[in-house]
């Protein structure tokens, strides 16, 4: 089977707080997503939502169902939103080959029954994903960044100038649960999701990427008032608990990808924190 994973259990805050570096690291941080000719999943006990990284090289992958799922196809109760963070490369659902280019999005409904990644032509093929329990089969659907609701946000003096890229969104695709999409910070900024917030209806997970492999981001996580940190480097992801806040400063300019799942598809839901009122 091409497909490994883990599982991950669901953390109570008081928990966490206790956590050196290394069980923070073990709890929260998705290191090794992409190796090739694999697919990397690792299923959190947060919102179930799986985190994927699938890196062809040599034949396509097929996504196989996992034993932990007892389903017999991954999407049969399940939604799948994929990002392409490399080349442009295909994926095929259910035969139908659909062509993404770096940064375009594919939702896949549930019920689908067989996704293949394929390799690039040439370059690198490095396809993320993430997948929520669904219970309604909504159609696959490509969004390409021209279809996304871009928003700016932030401004160079406050070092967090970026461009919100919503994806897969209820107001550009149909989904059950799940919303997906980039941020892409502007030179100069390095600040992501300043002021930090929490929304208590939604997990979320990152994946930090187009980032030089000897820089790093120093991802903020936790309560408002009891903030931790985590060093993240090119390619590796954080799972944010719904009750953590979810932000970072790099040592250079960089991308990620937000994802959730959870009560609502209100992607303004949140709880704001000011920078001052954090600790
Ligand atoms: O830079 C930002 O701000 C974000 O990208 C925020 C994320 O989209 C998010 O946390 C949505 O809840
Ligand atoms: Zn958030």
């Amino acid at each position: 089977m091409s497909i490994s994973y883990s599982i991950r259990h669901a953390t109570h805050p008081n928990d966490s707080k206790s956590y050196d570096t290394a069980k923070l690291r073990e709890t929260f941080l998705i290191e090794n997503l992409f190796q090739e000719n694999t697919i990397q999943a690792v299923y959190t006990m947060h919102d179930r939502l799986i985190v994927g990284g699938a890196q062809p090289v040599e034949q396509p992958l097929k996504l196989e169902t996992l034993p932990t799922l007892r389903s017999e196809h991954f999407l049969d109760r399940r939604e799948l939103g994929i990002i392409n963070i490399g080349a442009e490369s295909t994926v095929s659902v259910d035969g139908d080959v659909i062509t993404l280019a770096n940064k375009e999005a594919l939702y896949v409904g549930k019920g689908v029954k067989e996704v293949v990644f394929h390799p690039a032509a040439s370059g690198k093929t490095l396809f993320y994903f993430n997948s929520a329990p669904a219970h309604h089969a909504y159609p696959t659907k490509k969004v390409s960044l021209d279809e996304a609701e871009t928003v700016e946000m932030g401004s160079l003096e406050n070092s967090n100038h970026r461009l919100i890229r919503k994806l897969l969104i209820n107001s550009v695709v149909e989904t059950c649960q799940l919303q997906m999409g980039l941020t892409e910070l502007q030179k100069g900024s390095v600040w992501n999701t300043m002021p930090a917030h929490t929304h208590d209806r939604r997990m979320e997970a990152y994946l930090y990427f187009d980032l030089p492999e000897d820089q790093v981001v120093s991802h903020f996580m936790g309560e408002p008032q009891e903030t931790r940190h985590l060093f993240v480097k090119n390619n590796q992801a954080v799972i944010s608990p719904p009750w953590s806040i979810h932000s970072g400063a790099g040592t250079y300019n960089y991308s990620f990808i937000w994802g959730m799942a959870g009560e609502n598809l209100d992607y303004n839901d949140m709880d704001k924190v000011q920078p001052v009122d954090l600790k």
